[in-house]
């Protein structure tokens, strides 16, 4: 339990967020593929970073922790270690789970995934499907965890169109492809995030892009490397939308990762008239340092499926946001949000409602009238559902809250953000 009541007047102050969560686990993946030592520097130290790195220690590979770097030493892929029977705790972790499906279907090592009440609900046909088509085989739960792979990918080449908009499917085949040393074709219509395709040539891997297909020809052979971390926006998202909501506020929030298949809440907010201002960096992925003002004149907007994988993970506080701005906003295209950690759709809906907001539930979105005052009558209980974003989404929304307020699930905030009420505690003082 978490009490949420404060007497808030204003955040203040710089941040350096947690650093990426899809960008530490690629480095993590990737440099266990390689033989020796990569060296990644700010990775992410989280729950579901946890659950990646617990699934390749198996395979023979170690983690050096050091300051704040990570030394990955490998055999490398060639030599990996094969054990019999292997059962993989994934705990809540939906990327882990699919990107190393991916990794052990190319190896050809039968496994056996598990994960927490959570992730065992979450859809896993999305891999299994794909990968069965180049000729592995699965045993599943009816598309769910337990998941065993029997055995792994025989096909060659691999042609794949992507027929979701979801990164983890997309890389799930490419690793299977890439272990299995085949030459691997993908075709992303969707734009899905693309960490991983950054950091191949770092890994010594050659990519062929042509419009939205790119090729990676087989028989290549990964090469260790050095990898930094930006801050993750997905974490930063929650500040940008508290610095905009919560009277009086100016926050600067450093190095963070604008990667433009990330970056739609800046877009969104930037439209909606939020006061959001970038200091370009240099890094081998685009960064920035990001500072936010109050701006309490947001206006409502639109967000179509075109633009929802470059902001899936921030829509809960898109949402918040939205119920501060004057007119109707309509997010639609995103019923993947039905399928993550929770249901977020109805999640979120049913938590922002307590708080006296006019939002309503669409199959595959929100449409959120604005602008609305929070408060509560009485002493109320908000749930996070066991889901990260939900309860770091219900934390900002409590500053704006008249009333007494309490989380029931604050732990959830270490699957990405372990530091959360930490940092939060830092601006407002
Ligand atoms: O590839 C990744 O690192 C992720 C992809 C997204 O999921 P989907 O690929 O299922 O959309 C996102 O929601 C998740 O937090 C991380
Ligand atoms: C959906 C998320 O992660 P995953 O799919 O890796 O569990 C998330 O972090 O919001």
């Amino acid at each position: 339990m978490q009490n949420l009541k404060h007497a808030v007047s204003g955040l203040h102050g710089s941040l350096r967020g947690p650093s990426d969560k899809s960008i530490t686990h690629r480095a993590l993946i990737l440099g266990a593929l390689a033989q020796g030592i990569t060296e990644i520097k700010s990775p992410l130290t989280s729950a579901d970073i946890t659950s990646t790195m617990n699934a390749l220690r198996p395979l023979g590979v170690n983690f050096i922790q050091r300051d704040d770097t990570i030394l990955v030493d490998s055999p490398g892929m060639q030599n990996f270690k094969r054990p019999q029977n292997l059962v993989l705790d994934m705990g809540n972790s939906g990327t882990s789970t699919r990107l190393l499906a991916g990794v052990f279907a190319g190896l050809n090592l039968p496994v056996t995934f598990i994960g927490d009440a959570s992730l065992s609900t979450r859809p896993m046909q999305r891999i299994i499907t794909p990968l069965s088509a180049l000729g592995a085989k699965f045993k599943s739960n009816d598309g769910h965890l337990p998941l065993t792979m029997i055995h792994g990918i025989n096909a060659q080449p691999i042609n794949f169109a992507l027929p979701i908009g979801s990164a983890q499917v997309k890389n799930a085949v490419l690793l299977a492809g890439l272990v299995a040393r085949v030459t691997t074709t993908i075709t992303d219509k969707f734009k899905t995030r693309d960490h991983t395709e950054q950091m191949l040539p770092d890994f010594g891997i050659q990519l062929v892009h042509t419009g939205m297909t790119f090729k990676i020809t087989g028989n290549q052979i990964l090469r260790p490397s050095k990898i930094e971390v930006p801050a993750d926006i997905s974490a930063a998202a929650f500040w940008m939308v508290a610095g905009t909501i919560v009277p009086n506020s100016v926050i600067n929030l450093e190095k963070v990762n604008i990667n433009k298949t990330r970056a739609g809440i800046i877009d969104v907010l930037t439209r909606m008239n939020a006061h959001i201002e970038l200091q370009k960096l240099t890094a081998a992925e685009p960064m920035a340092n990001v500072k936010v003002i109050t701006e309490l004149g947001l206006k409502a907007t639109t967000i179509e499926s075109i633009e929802v994988p470059t902001l899936i993970d921030e829509l809960p506080i898109i949402a918040l946001a939205a119920t501060q701005a004057k007119g109707q906003t309509i997010i639609s295209g995103a019923e993947e949000l039905a399928v993550k950690e929770t249901n977020r759709i109805t999640a979120v809906t049913t938590e922002l409602q307590k708080l006296g907001a006019d939002i309503s539930a669409t199959p595959d979105g929100f449409i959120i009238n604005g602008p609305s005052k929070l408060s509560v009558k009485r002493a109320t209980l908000l749930n996070g559902h066991g889901d990260h974003r939900i309860a770091m989404m219900l934390s900002v929304a409590a500053l704006i809250t008249e009333g007494d307020v309490t989380l029931v699930d604050p732990d959830s905030v270490g699957i990405s953000y372990p530091t959360f009420f930490k940092d939060l505690e830092h601006l407002m003082h």
